[in-house]
């Protein structure tokens, strides 16, 4: 049986996929009124009320009835998987990191989390271009999933998570795979800012653009693999990220930028966004391997309390430079 670790939207969603051809998929929640609910009513109220949720699908508040299953999808927020990793007695061979953010406490990416908490399990990363309410409709969906174990795992994996309308395409690049979902994250906030300020689509794509130059410096700096960035967990997911307020980081950002100040737009404690947890630790660790990330940059002043028309002023005042970049190129 399929587990999924975390009832949230993506959680949820993944579930509801998972569930779509009949197989048995047993979802953890956090919260025990929440368990309850979902196996009472068949909907997540909290976080993805939009889905009539599938028969197979149950949920439990107890993390020991995962141990039943042979694959676990992680789906916490980033900044919680390392403790609820530590709350499991045991782990199936295969974990799919499904998180999209780097944990601030240490500077570590999802797989180095999971693979201290459960060092025999062989890691793979799921992550695309996927808003969880069209997921859990049924609409198509690509992703990357990356093996950390390469074909085998991925011929144990692929016909798991695969269904009609969710493909997976195979990679053998987890770092590239997070880094891409980590980072774009950041960026999406950016581009909610030039959205809120109205300051036009030519900006937004112009950010875009070079947002996945920082993300691609950074990518490779630290072992990314550039076609893997170039794909769906890296260039698919920033450009869908960048362009819709269903994305609550991008919705994160365009509050700011209509003059919302970073306290209260950060108030929303139910739902993450996650770029606003992974910008410092981003530009923490860009400035330790010395790789220019201007927009990460901006994106954490303006976290900060710094006023959006000063910040995108300080990134339009940039010297002028050449635009083209190579691989391991750590320049602006
Ligand atoms: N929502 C989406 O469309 C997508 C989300 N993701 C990623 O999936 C991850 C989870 O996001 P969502 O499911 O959207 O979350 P969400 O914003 O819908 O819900 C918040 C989640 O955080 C959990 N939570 C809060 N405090 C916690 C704690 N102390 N320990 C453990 N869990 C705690 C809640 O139980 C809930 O599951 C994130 O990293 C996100 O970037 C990835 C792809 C799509
Ligand atoms: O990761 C996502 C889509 O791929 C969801 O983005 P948000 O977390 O910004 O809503």
């Amino acid at each position: 049986m399929i587990g999924v670790v975390g009832a949230g939207a993506w959680g949820t969603a993944l579930a509801q996929m998972l569930a779509s051809d009949g197989r048995d998929v047993l979802l953890w929640a956090l919260d025990d009124g929440l368990a309850e609910a979902i196996n009472e009513t068949r909907c997540n109220g909290l976080y993805l009320p939009s889905a009539d949720l599938a028969p197979s699908i149950r949920a439990t508040h107890d993390l020991s009835d995962m141990e039943a299953c042979d694959i676990l999808l992680l789906v916490t927020p980033a900044q919680h998987l390392g403790s609820v990793l530590s709350k499991m007695g045991s782990f199936p061979q295969d974990l799919v990191l499904c998180s999209k953010g780097i944990e601030q406490s240490s500077g570590r990416m999802m797989n180095d989390v999971a693979q201290e908490a459960a060092p025999d399990a062989q890691i793979a990363v799921l992550s695309g271009p996927t808003f969880a309410h069209e997921v859990a409709e049924g609409l198509p969906a690509a992703v990357t999933l990356a093996c950390g174990g390469g074909d085998t795992q991925w011929e144990r994996l692929a016909p798991a998570i695969a269904r009609p309308n969710f493909r997976p395409y195979y990679s053998d690049d987890v770092t590239g795979a997070e880094i891409g979902g980590a980072v774009k994250n950041v960026l999406a906030i950016a581009c909610g800012v030039v959205d809120g300020l109205g300051l036009g689509q030519n900006a937004r794509n112009a950010l875009i653009t070079r947002g996945f130059a920082e993300m691609l410096r950074f990518g490779v700096a630290l072992g990314g693999k550039p076609e893997t960035l170039n794909g769906l967990c890296g260039l698919g997911d920033l450009v869908l990220t960048c362009s819709s307020t269903s994305s609550r980081n991008f919705s994160l950002g365009k509050a700011l930028g209509e003059g919302m100040s970073a306290a209260e737009a950060l108030s929303d404690k139910r739902t993450v966004a996650e770029g606003a947890h992974t910008a410092p630790v981003l530009r923490e660790l860009a400035q330790r391997h010395a790789i220019s990330m201007p927009i990460t940059d901006a994106v954490n002043a303006l976290l900060n309390g710094e006023a959006a028309r000063d910040v995108v002023q300080g990134l339009l005042a940039r010297p002028l430079k050449a635009e083209g970049h190579r691989a391991g190129d750590l320049g602006a």
